[in-house]
C-alpha cells in the first residue's frame, strides 16, 4: 500500500475506520528448517547390469568381471552384477552365469542379480547368487514391454521366486519402475507406485528400489511419490531411490528423497545405462557425482575412493567408445592443471 493510500487515523467521519489491535510480538525471521538428511548412505552400484544391458555392442565377459572387481576395490559394497533374464530379450546379459561364476566375492560386499522368473532364479542359484532382485512396474504397458505380462502376473511370478529364494536363505530386493512417469502411459499416480511397492514388500523384499526409469521426476514429484509409499506402510529404512539422469535432475531428486530419510541410493559408474524397453531413457545418476555430493556433505558412505571410481568410469567409457556422463569426471578432465585439491577432492 502506498503512503498516500494508507488509512488516516483522524476524526474525519469519511475516513476509513482503523481498528487498533494489540501489538503483535515481533516475529524473528525463521531460518529455513534444515533438511533432516541421513548421516550415512549406502550406494548400490548398478553399472555392470543396468549400465551395460542397453549397450549395443556385446561387452566381453572379462571386461564385466574386471569392472565389478574394480568397483568393489574402490570401496563400493553393493554391486549389482548381472541379470538372469531371457537372452532373447536382453542379449547383452546372456553371459550372466559366466560373469557370476567368475566374480571373486569379497566378504562384506553384496552382489545382487536381476531375476524375472523361476527359470532365472534357478540359473542364479546355480551360479551362486546370494541376493536377487525382482523387478515390477507401476504401469501395465511398461510391465508388458519389459517382462511381457501384466503387473499382477509379474507379481505372481515373483511370489514363486521369492518363496524359492527364501527357502535358500537368499535375500530379495525389489524394483518398481516408472515411479513418476512411463514412456507409454505418461504421468503415474503415486498411489499406483505405492500399491506395487507394498505388494513386493509384503511378499518378502527387504528393500524396494523406486525407479524413475525415464528420468522425468523432479524433487516435488519424487517427494509426493515417496510420501504415498510411506503412507502405504513401508518403512523408510526399506526404501531405495533409483534415478535416471535423462533431464539432469537425478542428483536433486536423490537429495529430495534423502530429505525424507531414504538412505539407499542406486547409481551407475560414468552414468552408464538405461532400460532397453524404456525409449529415450538415459543412464543412471553417475556414481562419481553421487559420491562427490555425499562426501562433500560429510555423509558417511563408507571407505569409497572417488578417484578410483573416476578412473574406472574413464576405462569403461574408453572400452565402450563413449563419453562419461559424470559431471565430476568431466570437471576432473577440465581441471587437470588445477591444484590437486580442486581436481579431485570435494570442496
Ligand atoms: C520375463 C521374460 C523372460 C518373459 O519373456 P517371455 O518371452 O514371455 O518368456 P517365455 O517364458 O515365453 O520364454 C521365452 C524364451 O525365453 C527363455 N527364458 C525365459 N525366462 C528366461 C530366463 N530367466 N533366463 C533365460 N531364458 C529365459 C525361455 O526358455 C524361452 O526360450 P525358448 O524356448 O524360446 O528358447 C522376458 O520378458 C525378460 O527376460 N525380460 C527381462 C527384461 C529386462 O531385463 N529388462 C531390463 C531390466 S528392468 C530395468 O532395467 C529397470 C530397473 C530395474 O533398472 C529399474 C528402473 O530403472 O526402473
Amino acid at each position: 500500500m502506498l503512503p498516500k493510500d494508507r488509512p488516516r487515523a483522524t476524526s474525519d467521519p469519511a475516513a476509513p475506520t482503523v481498528t487498533t489491535s494489540p501489538p503483535r510480538p515481533v516475529s524473528v525471521p525463521q531460518c529455513p528448517p534444515s533438511m533432516r538428511l541421513p548421516s550415512a548412505v549406502r550406494i548400490v552400484e548398478v553399472g555392470a547390469r543396468d549400465g551395460l544391458q542397453n549397450e549395443p555392442r556385446l561387452v566381453d565377459t572379462r571386461v564385466k568381471v574386471q569392472l565389478i572387481h574394480d568397483l568393489v576395490d574402490a570401496g563400493l559394497r553393493s554391486v549389482e552384477v548381472t541379470g538372469f533374464v531371457s537372452p532373447k530379450w536382453v542379449p547383452q546379459l546372456k553371459d550372466a552365469s559366466d560373469v557370476m561364476s567368475a566374480v571373486q566375492k569379497k566378504n562384506g560386499v553384496t552382489y545382487p542379480v536381476l531375476v524375472p522368473n523361476i527359470k532365472g532364479f534357478d540359473a542364479a542359484l546355480a551360479a551362486g547368487a546370494e541376493e536377487i532382485a525382482v523387478f515390477a512396474a507401476a504401469t501395465e504397458t511398461f510391465s508388458h514391454k519389459n517382462v511381457n505380462c501384466s503387473i499382477q502376473k509379474s507379481l505372481d511370478r515373483f511370489r514363486a521366486v521369492i518363496t524359492a529364494a527364501q527357502a535358500h536363505d537368499i535375500k530379495i530386493r525389489g524394483y518398481v519402475s516408472c515411479v513418476v512417469g512411463c514412456p507409454y502411459e505418461g504421468h503415474v499416480a503415486p498411489e499406483a507406485v505405492a500399491d506395487v511397492a507394498f505388494k513386493l514388500y509384503e511378499m518378502g523384499c527387504y528393500e524396494i528400489s523406486l525407479g524413475d526409469t525415464i528420468g522425468v521426476g523432479n524433487p516435488k514429484s519424487i517427494v509426493q511419490m515417496i510420501d504415498a509409499v510411506l503412507r502405504r506402510g513401508i518403512p523408510v529404512s526399506a526404501l531405495a531411490i533409483h534415478c535416471h539422469d535423462t533431464r539432469g535432475a537425478a542428483l536433486a531428486n536423490v537429495l529430495a528423497a534423502m530429505s525424507l530419510g531414504l538412505s539407499v541410493v542406486d547409481s551407475s559408474v560414468a552414468g552408464l545405462g538405461g532400460c532397453p524397453f524404456a525409449p529415450g531413457a538415459a543412464g543412471n545418476l553417475a556414481t562419481e557425482d553421487l559420491i562427490y555430493m555425499l562426501q562433500g556433505m560429510g555423509i558417511d558412505i563408507g571407505d569409497v575412493n572417488l578417484e578410483k571410481v573416476i578412473g574406472i568410469g574413464h576405462r569403461i567409457c574408453q572400452y565402450l567408445g563413449r563419453k562419461t556422463s559424470s559431471r565430476v569426471s568431466q570437471a576432473t578432465i577440465c581441471t587437470v592443471d588445477a591444484p590437486e585439491s580442486i581436481r579431485h577432492s570435494t570442496l
